[in-house]
């Protein structure tokens, strides 16, 4: 059945690929992003793009949408140490708004872009969302509030919500019409689009931020999910939202790639060298990242259809590609 859709930050990678997802699947979407991160053309043909901060989103919000789709937020760890007001400003005080905007609207379901920066330092491998929170960043702090701010919503006032914790997203969403949706950071910060500016000769080198991690290679291990894998999710999550409950649940393929696998599977998939340099460990990395999506595959009846590495890294090239 077709319902109506609020997305915010439907300009940036996730939701954009969310919103798109949305559309194909005939529902009415408006995003609302203010472009401080986001691309205008990353919000899908079909879709009504309000220009706008989520703190305003009572100007827009009205009892006529079935559900909304949260994203907007800032999401780089290391620009949140350094500026964490910035992060609890926007990613907390927005949502606040948001929440009451919704409340005030009667708008009683909502899906959550939460993160697996919630967790920290991992206990144990791989994540489960029982696991303690002990976030090592702020923003991970303030994804971790959010959840906590979504909870006291759904008790009290019977917001029915699902909050899904990345872990890393990777991969291009090709649609129907060929249209691509990548992953595109202003300066790039992310390992796998940076590994690919190497292929593509815009950078000399990829640094590898630490060889010395307790790891198989050295290097860092983390879980790269596809990004349409993820979509898949949202739409999963808004059937599995219930009204009063609070749902958390992990998304990732349960499989660990270390930095060194990443740079020789975009070898492989590009033709291309790509040499590497070792440099200094980045501050708040865990060594090892890798989810227990359990709960997603019980309780959203998801389960990823892209896992393999090398398919998610060739599509994230097809898009690194788009212009040439
Ligand atoms: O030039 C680079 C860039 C990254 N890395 C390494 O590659 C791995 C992946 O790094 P990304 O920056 O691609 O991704 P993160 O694991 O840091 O970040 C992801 O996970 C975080 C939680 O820890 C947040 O949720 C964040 O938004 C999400 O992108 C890390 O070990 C990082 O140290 C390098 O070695 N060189």
């Amino acid at each position: 059945m077709s319902a109506k859709y609020l997305v915010t930050g439907g300009a940036g990678y996730v939701g954009s690929v969310v919103a798109q997802h949305l559309v194909e699947a005939g529902h009415e979407v408006t995003v609302l992003d203010n472009l401080t991160t986001g691309f205008r053309e990353g919000v899908p043909a079909g879709a009504t793009f309000i220009e706008g901060d989520i703190r305003d989103s009572a100007k827009w919000l009205d009892s006529s949408y079935a559900a909304v789709l949260h994203f907007a937020a800032f999401s780089q760890v290391g620009e949140s140490v350094v500026k964490p007001e910035k992060y609890w400003d926007n990613n907390v005080g927005g949502t606040m708004a948001l929440l009451a905007a919704m409340r005030d609207a009667g708008v009683r379901t909502l899906v959550f872009s939460s993160t697996a920066a919630t967790y920290g330092e991992p206990v144990s491998t791989p994540v489960k969302e029982t696991d303690p929170t002990a976030p090592t960043s702020p923003y991970g702090a303030t994804k971790l509030a959010v959840d906590h701010m979504i909870s006291g919503e759904a008790k009290a006032h019977g917001l029915g919500a699902v909050s899904l914790r990345y872990f890393n997203v990777a991969g291009a969403y090709r649609t129907p019409t060929g249209a691509l949706y990548g992953e595109r950071h202003d300066p790039e910060s992310h390992l796998i689009p940076l590994v690919l500016q190497v292929a593509q000769g815009r950078r000399e080198a990829i640094s590898v931020f630490g060889d010395d991690y307790d790891t198989p290679d050295g290097t860092c291990v983390r879980d790269y999910i596809h990004v349409a894998d993820l979509a898949d999710a949202h739409l999963r999550a808004l059937d599995a939202a219930t009204e009063g409950d609070h749902l958390v649940c992990n998304l990732g393929n349960g499989n660990g790639f270390s930095v060194r696998q990443v740079i020789e599977t975009a070898r492989e998939v590009t033709g291309h060298p790509i040499p590497e340099v070792v440099a200094a460990r980045r501050g708040g990395d865990p060594a090892v990242l890798v989810a227990s999506a359990a709960t997603a595959r019980e309780r959203l009846g998801w389960q990823p259809a892209r896992a393999d590495l090398a398919d998610i890294v060739t599509d994230a090239w097809a898009f690194a590609r788009r212009e040439e």
